[in-house]
């Protein structure tokens, strides 16, 4: 004698709460209800695969070999995407120690284009040195590389990639534009819209980066703020009500230092970045906010230090994989000036002092840096705050100095570039004899090569995961539609009438007495009889032992498990599904019942397949019918 049990309907109830969505198996007929056991005729201890006759039953070693081909895959990715991680790793190191090679704090510098016609030339500009001639006197200034009045936009940021791929990496970094005012640090650093400058090309950079790298996954966030008159204001602070952006201006903010030396500012507006346009969007809105005034120098001169930062999360996953915050600055200092010249009185004047006051604060610093002095005065300004914990130990710097080739300019060249040589000589071991220095550049060589090699295989490392990763849901969906599901707690029943048993030794507590109601509302003739009850309560009792009912809160759930007739492999009751979703309409909505929206699968084991379907209703309505017989959820629990 075999047993064939189905759920032969589940209805889940419309917004009106009277009609349901029904599914029925394809080809059933939910009248009959023949071929159900008495609790009597159940066999001693028949085999498992005895309970069922709709399904093909399928040789043990055929299900062996899937399974152990789906461990031995799980096994491969686990391997590739350990091997994947060390490959990132050495990468990053690599990386590490070519910036450690080329200096912490690195020194670029970019002349401005002239249009004057110059009778002499006081700037002689070489790739890596900077003659400046005034009458009698002629000064050479070494920096890490040069950009001539012809470099566009595109060549300065090739140099500044790398630095970006070091923020990614974990470290904090920090690009500033420093220089006379009107020399073009707002054109590096912002640029135009034809002719973008660093932070739109490193925001795309850092999204373009990100993705590509399998190894570890990223969340951006955004802070802008600008040091004004010796005050903090964020640029991204919005109105609160409404749902259009109307900046506000909130000054004052105050900055912490906690003890591992961090710092944080209060209050700062910090916006969820999560890809370029987003971030591009946030980025024009804070620029908008900046101050700047008409100068006889600039006709928007900067009037601030604006400061934008980029807080990179890289996530931690659980193969060990550490998550790990970063910060990237990218700062548009305000224009160093000599007061006179730019003609500034009023508020301007005192913009101009100020911005001259916190830069000569950064200079100290930087002097104190380089003579790696115990105390560095990090207080003297605001500016000096906020970026301590991005200038000092461990963090990568890039100042890029913008000079004026203009002969009336060259004690403002002068002063910039013995800036850029202070910062530059933080690194002491700068003037290198020409045989140390060629051997440094083929060390940097090598590790570029490293670099290269690494990454080319992380990219093919991160094909074959992928393409592993298809092979195991393609193994997965085959185990899952050709075997029949296990109880949710794996257990496979060793006797079906002990399993039986347990049911009907414990009736839902609320059946007899829905029974009683229904029964007392129907005229007396169609009162069931006896042998209709007793098949009924079978069916009952097999689709409770079959499918677990709850209610947890408002949510009714019905989980439909080790019943093969409706197990989730089973394809006639995705079929089902599908069928149902044509006709129905959930909540007043052409809302089809999928399988993501109202079913889920619980998996009990993440590695494993499916072991059981979950159908979810927040209605506590949900009905299970079962052959004519439509339970109302509430009251089967
Ligand atoms: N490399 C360049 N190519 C073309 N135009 C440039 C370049 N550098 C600067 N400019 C132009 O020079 C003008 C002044 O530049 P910018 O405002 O960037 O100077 P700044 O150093 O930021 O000045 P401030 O310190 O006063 O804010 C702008 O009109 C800018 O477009």
């Amino acid at each position: 004698m075999v047993i064939s049990t189905e759920i032969e309907q589940i209805s889940l109830p419309l917004e009106n709460g009277n009609d349901f969505l029904k599914f029925s198996p394809l080809g059933s007929n939910p009248d009959s209800l023949d071929g159900l056991p008495q609790s009597s005729e159940l066999p001693d201890s028949p085999p498992v695969s005895a309970l069922y006759t709709d399904v093909n039953v399928v040789p043990e070693h055929e299900k062996n070999e899937l399974e152990q081909s789906i461990s031995n895959l799980e096994g491969e990715i686990v391997g590739l995407k350990l091997k994947q991680r060390s490959l990132a790793e050495k990468r990053r190191e690599a990386l590490n120690k070519i910036l450690d090679i080329k200096g912490c704090i690195r020194v670029f510098c970019r002349v401005r284009p002239t249009d004057r016609r110059r009778i002499r030339q006081p700037i002689l500009v070489e790739s890596e040195k900077i003659v400046v001639r005034s009458p009698g006197n002629r000064k050479e200034f070494g920096l890490d590389k040069v950009f001539s009045q012809e470099a566009s936009q595109e060549d300065v940021f090739v140099e500044v990639e790398p630095i970006l791929r070091s923020a990614l990496d974990g470290n904090n970094v920090c690009i500033f534009a420093y220089g006379q005012t009107g020399t073009g640090k707002t054109f590096t650093m912002e640029g135009t819209n034809d002719s973008p400058g660093i932070v739109p090309r490193a925001l795309e950079e850092l999204f373009r980066q990100a993705s590509l790298d399998s190894s570890a996954s990223f969340t951006f966030s955004m802070s802008m703020l600008e040091v004004y008159l010796g005050n903090l204001r964020d640029l991204l602070a919005a109105k609160p009500s409404g749902r259009a952006y109307q900046p506000v201006s909130r000054c004052n903010l105050n900055i912490q230092t906690d003890p591992k030396g961090l710092v944080e500012i209060e209050g700062l507006t910090e916006v969820e970045i999560s890809n370029f346009t987003k971030a591009s969007w946030w980025y024009t809105k804070g620029r908008r906010v900046r101050s700047t005034s008409w100068t006889n120098v600039n006709e928007a001169s900067s009037r601030s230090h604006c400061l934008m930062r980029i807080t990179i999360f890289r996530n931690g996953d659980a193969s060990g994989c550490k998550a790990e915050v970063s910060k990237l600055w990218m700062v548009d200092l305000g224009g160093s000036e000599r007061l006179l010249k730019t003609g500034a009185t009023g508020q301007t004047l005192d913009e101009g002092r100020a911005i001259n006051l916190s830069l000569s604060a950064l200079g100290d610093v930087i002097a104190a840096l380089r003579r790696k002095r115990g105390h560095v005065p990090y207080r003297n300004s605001k500016l000096t705050q906020i970026l301590k914990d991005s200038l000092g130990d461990g963090s990568k710097v890039l100042m890029l100095v913008h000079i004026s080739q203009c002969e009336d300019d060259v004690g403002e060249t002068t002063c910039s570039l013995t800036f850029a040589k202070r910062a530059r000589a933080v690194e002491s071991t700068r003037e290198l004899p020409a045989d140390l220095k060629k051997q440094k550049e083929k060390r940097i060589a090598e590790l570029e090569e490293e670099i290269r090699r690494a990454e080319e295989e992380c990219q093919k490392v991160g094909n074959q995961i992928r393409k592993v990763e298809f092979l195991l849901s393609e193994n997965k969906n085959l185990f899952s539609t050709t075997y029949p599901l296990l109880e949710d707690d794996g257990k496979i029943p060793t006797s079906p009438k002990e399993d039986l048993r347990e049911i009907l030794l414990t009736p839902p507590a609320s059946e007899k007495a829905t029974k009683r109601n229904v029964t007392n509302s129907l005229p007396r003739f169609m009162n069931p009889t006896m042998a209709s009850r007793q098949r009924q309560s079978a069916a009952e009792r097999e689709i409770n032992g079959r499918a677990k009912m709850w209610r947890s809160g408002t949510t009714s759930s019905v989980q439909i498990s080790g019943s093969q007739s409706f197990s989730y492999s089973d394809p006639r009751f995705k079929a089902l599904l599908r069928n149902s979703n044509k006709k129905s309409r959930y909540g007043g909505r052409n809302t089809p019942l999928t399988d993501s929206t109202k079913c889920n699968v619980l998996d009990s084991k993440p590695s494993s397949l499916p072991r059981s379907k979950l159908v979810t209703s927040s209605d506590p309505n949900l009905k299970v019918t079962l052959g004519r017989h439509r339970r109302r959820m509430s009251d089967l629990i």
